[in-house]
């Protein structure tokens, strides 16, 4: 494998594959439906938020693309399980590739944070992963042919303060994908394959704010979406089962499991990790409170 990874290998056609993303309507979900408009595959819009999921597929249509979009809340399993017939009766045809990409955060620190806002991260960061792949994984074992992506965090592998409700989603997510992706290579569905995507910082805004050390941003500034949408895209074509963005994030994945705690703490400290999240979390503080969470 570490030879595949330095000659790379062949990337999978994917033009007539149906591809269903969560959070369509959101930064990465719509540069995704867009990547895979343009290697050829028809995508069906998945979003709890009906204007921005419309947008996306505007955007799908004007690159003379297919678009098929649906109002779903994925913490809701009746409407994922509903809305996946609904998709299947509508199109005729099963859902090859799902891209589980809908994530919240609460962006408050945890004693502060009202418990509905903490329960909805999990909801929709980890449970909606279980309700997604239940609804479409059967089909893509029964054609031995389909690829689950799950749009994870580098926040899902080593973690940082005043994030716990996004860190133990994101924990949960990396699980999840990893047990799934051994369920099937233990039961030797071939056919169906996994990619893990583990970003850092994104400049979607949904980490506006989100500052570590000067000097260290340089080597490891937020990613454009773009780059990193496109980073996502070429493991999933080459079938690759995990994606950190950028490599160098690997590091301290690597550290975290081999160096003592107390050495990633001074490091932490070093690179202004340990407080990073402390100017969003303010920002954050700042924002009018969202009218659809109930905020006790
Ligand atoms: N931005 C970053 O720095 C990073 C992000 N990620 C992950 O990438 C993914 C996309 O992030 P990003 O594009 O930045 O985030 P955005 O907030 O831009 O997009 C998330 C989308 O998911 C939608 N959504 C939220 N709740 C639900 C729900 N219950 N049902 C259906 N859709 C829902 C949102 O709708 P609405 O806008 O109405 O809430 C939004 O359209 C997330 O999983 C995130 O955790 C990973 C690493 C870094
Ligand atoms: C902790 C830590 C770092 C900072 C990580 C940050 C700031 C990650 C933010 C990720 C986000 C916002 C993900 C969202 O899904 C470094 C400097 C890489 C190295 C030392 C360990």
């Amino acid at each position: 494998s570490s030879v595949r990874v330095v000659l790379r290998p062949r990337t999978k056609p994917i033009d007539g594959e149906l591809v269903l993303i969560t959070g369509a309507g959101g930064g990465l979900g719509r540069l995704f439906a867009q990547e895979f408009t343009m290697h050829g595959a028809e995508v069906v819009l998945w979003d709890i938020n009906t204007s921005s999921n419309e947008q996306t597929a505007k955007l799908v249509r004007e690159m003379g693309g297919k678009a098929y979009t649906y109002t779903v809340d994925v913490t809701n399993r009746e409407d994922v399980y509903h809305n996946a017939d609904i998709v299947r009766k509508d199109l005729g045809r099963d859902v090859t590739m799902l891209v589980n990409n809908a994530g919240v955060v609460a962006g408050k620190r945890m004693l502060d944070c009202p418990d509905e806002l903490i329960e909805r991260t999990m909801k929709v960061n980890c449970l909606a992963l279980f309700w997604t792949v239940k609804a479409f994984l059967p089909q893509m074992k029964a054609q031995n042919h389909g690829h689950i992506v799950t749009i994870a965090s580098v926040l899902g592998l080593f973690s940082t303060a005043c994030v716990e409700d996004y860190c133990a989603s994101k924990f949960a997510a990396v699980g999840f994908h990893e047990s799934l992706a051994h369920e099937l290579l233990a039961e030797e569905v071939e056919g169906v394959k996994t990619t893990l995507v583990c970003p850092y910082i994104v400049d979607t805004g949904m980490f506006a704010g989100c500052k570590i050390r000067e000097e260290v941003e340089l080597l490891l500034p937020p990613l454009e979406p773009q780059y990193c949408v496109e980073q996502a895209m070429n493991a999933i074509l080459i079938d690759q089962p995990l994606v950190c963005i950028p490599r160098l994030t690997y590091l301290p994945f690597l550290s975290r499991a081999l160096l003592p705690w107390e050495s990633n703490v001074v490091t932490y400290r070093f690179m202004g990790s340990d407080k990073c999240m402390y100017p969003f979390i303010d920002s954050m503080n700042k924002q009018p409170t969202n009218g659809s969470v109930q905020v006790a």
